[in-house]
């Protein structure tokens, strides 16, 4: 480490964010290594944080990016969609991206997992010929990620109304459900792939309003699970959730009988409500979200959404709680920085903007000194 990087270092230790994780932290270390303490982010940053960009996206930077992500301690990445890119055109280089992944393991101190979306067998098809050409370059769900064979998961994506589910996949929800069922298992009995299935607008459609039914979502999360999916990724793609509405939604998937370990939760923050419905899904009991560097994103189908919640902000979040993400806060806000600076965004993380400012500060100090 150079001289100033440890100067940097030793300042920015001084810093009240850096303090304060030890200030709100509510756990033991011997505590946060147990698995209750634990939990999985999903950097989705990639996939959602892009898709929605009119400006296309350089192949080459899409995958500093993923490289970038792999190197922060962030273990699971959604890098792409095999979706029509008549519908999405910036998901369009899919095929190369999971080609990219698959030839060369990315440098990472842990076992990566990526994810790639699949609305029907066309999308999942196309994901199969690439994997067909690198047979033995990835883990099944069988044997664990390694850092040589990284994991590999598809995604399907459900609606919680009748509106989004034509607007998002032209077609209704019955309809989708018959696709991702063959989707699913075709992913299972060919590749023995894990499978996310997300259900989008269940806090909020921007076509149908506040009042989703939270028994159609348990009633589509419960389907979804009988088909084979392994994980229920709930979305609040208008950020309309609230948290007593967060609660009732969790609530209600209990009773019908859906586990805590088999959701995760993807909230977008375009009311600012993100973290406080994440503080809710924590305390029921959920320990996978997802999060998207630098605030990126929207989805094309939901009009004024804005990005997932910032991994910066998420990581900030979960370790002052005292939560272990295992995530680099410093590196991911590197990475934030850098992306939102190359595709000429705002940079959406208050988490990543204070800790920027906090560094200016500390370099302009260590320059006087
Ligand atoms: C589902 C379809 C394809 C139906 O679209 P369609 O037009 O009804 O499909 P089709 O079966 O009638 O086929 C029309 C053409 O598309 C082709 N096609 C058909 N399927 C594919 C495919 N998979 N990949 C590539 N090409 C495909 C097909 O081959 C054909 O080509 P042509 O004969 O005209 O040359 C379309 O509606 C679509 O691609 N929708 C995707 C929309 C999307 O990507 N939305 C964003 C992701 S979801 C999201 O962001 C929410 C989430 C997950 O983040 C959670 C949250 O926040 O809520």
């Amino acid at each position: 480490m150079t001289r100033y990087a440890l100067l940097s270092r030793r300042l920015l230790a001084r810093q009240p964010w850096a303090r304060s994780r030890r200030t709100f932290a509510t756990a033991s270390d011997q505590q946060r290594a147990s698995s209750d303490y634990r939990v999985k982010l999903v950097e989705v940053g990639p996939r959602d944080g892009l898709q929605n960009e009119k400006r296309t996206i350089p192949l080459a930077t899409k995958l500093e990016l993923i490289e970038r992500l792999a190197k922060t301690g962030l273990t699971t990445i959604e890098a792409g969609s095999f979706v029509s890119p008549k519908w999405v055109p910036q998901m369009e280089n899919s095929s190369e991206i999971l080609q990219h992944l698959l030839q060369k393991p990315l440098l990472s101190a842990n076992p990566l997992t990526f994810s790639f979306l699949a609305p029907n067998l066309k999308g999942l098809n196309n994901a199969f010929t690439v994997l067909s050409q690198h047979p033995d370059s990835f883990a099944t769900e069988n044997t664990p990620p390694t850092k040589e064979k990284p994991g590999l998961e598809i995604a399907v994506f459900a609606a919680a109304t009748e509106s989004f589910s034509r607007k998002n996949l032209n077609c209704d929800i019955a309809t989708s459900l018959s696709r991702f069922r063959e989707v699913i298992q075709a992913a299972k009995d060919t590749h023995s792939l894990r499978v996310r299935a997300y259900i989008s607008v269940v806090l909020g459609c921007p076509f149908e309003g506040y009042d989703v039914d939270p028994h159609r979502v348990a009633q589509i999360a419960t389907d979804l699970l009988e088909m084979g999916a392994d994980e229920i990724a709930l979305g609040d793609t208008t950020g309309m959730g609230t948290a007593p509405r967060t609660k009732e939604l969790l609530n209600c998937l209990a009773k019908a009988g859906v586990r805590n370990e088999d959701v995760a939760m993807h909230f977008h923050n375009t009311y600012g409500q993100a973290l406080v419905n994440t503080a809710v899904a924590l305390e029921h009991g959920i320990r996978t979200f997802d999060c998207s560097v630098g605030g990126l994103g929207g989805c094309p189908y939901s009009p004024g959404a804005t990005g997932n919640v910032a991994t910066e902000d998420m990581v900030y979040f979960m370790e002052t709680l005292g939560m272990n993400t295992g995530v680099d806060l410093d590196a991911v806000v590197d990475v934030g920085d850098w992306i939102t600076k190359e595709i000429e965004k705002d940079n959406a993380s208050a988490v990543g903007k204070a800790v920027l400012g906090a560094r200016k500060r500390a370099e302009a100090e260590g320059a006087k000194a």
